[in-house]
């Protein structure tokens, strides 16, 4: 399957969830592609990058679906960044911007440090990833890389460290 015809199955809804907004809609994709989708978001790294990994970061909500399954696929450990008040003391916490609002995210500091892979369904203003990163950071794990789905490119010139993350489809820029 070839990532335009992956891509093909993104919906893309104009002014939602506010005016002014390009909605990108991955439900179609979810529904009618997701294996391929899952194998196509693995082979963005080598065999040899993946074994520098011990644990992939999925971010609530839309991010858990691809980090979940790719943590299934490549027989990895699972760690979660999720949205405030939800997880249970002791937890780290960063405030960051969104492309429409504000919002918190948490990661537990419960785990030992670990080689991690983050990933997120949309890479919009970068300010959800950025927050990731810091997490992972404050937790003590070392970010391999970091991967999305989708990348709006015009939004962002997201980088970590020097590095940009893994992106299957990047519009704009
Ligand atoms: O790059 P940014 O501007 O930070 O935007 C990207 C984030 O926005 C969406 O999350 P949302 O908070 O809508 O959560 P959801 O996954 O629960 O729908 C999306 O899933 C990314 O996590
Ligand atoms: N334009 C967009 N489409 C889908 N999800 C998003 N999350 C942040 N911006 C988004």
């Amino acid at each position: 399957m070839s990532i335009a015809t992956l891509e093909s199955y993104i919906r893309c809804v104009p002014d939602f969830p506010k005016q002014g907004i390009l909605f990108r809609d991955i439900t179609p994709l979810l529904n009618q592609q997701l294996p391929a989708t899952i194998d196509a978001l693995a082979n963005l790294l080598t065999d040899e990058e993946w074994s520098t990994i011990d644990a992939i970061v999925g971010i609530e909500s839309r991010g858990f679906i691809f980090a979940s399954a790719l943590a299934y696929a490549k027989n990895k450990g699972f760690l979660v960044v999720r949205k405030p008040n939800k997880l249970p003391p002791p937890v780290h916490q960063v405030s960051y911007d969104l492309e429409y609002g504000q919002d918190r995210l948490e990661i537990s500091s419960q785990f030992q440090p670990q080689r991690v892979l983050i990933v997120d369904d949309v890479l919009a203003t970068g300010g959800t990833l950025n927050a990731a990163c810091q997490l992972c950071s404050l937790a003590g794990h070392d970010i391999q890389q970091t991967m999305t789905l989708i990348n709006l490119a015009d939004l962002n010139q997201f980088l970590w460290q020097g590095r940009k993350p893994r992106t299957l489809f990047s519009y704009g820029a």
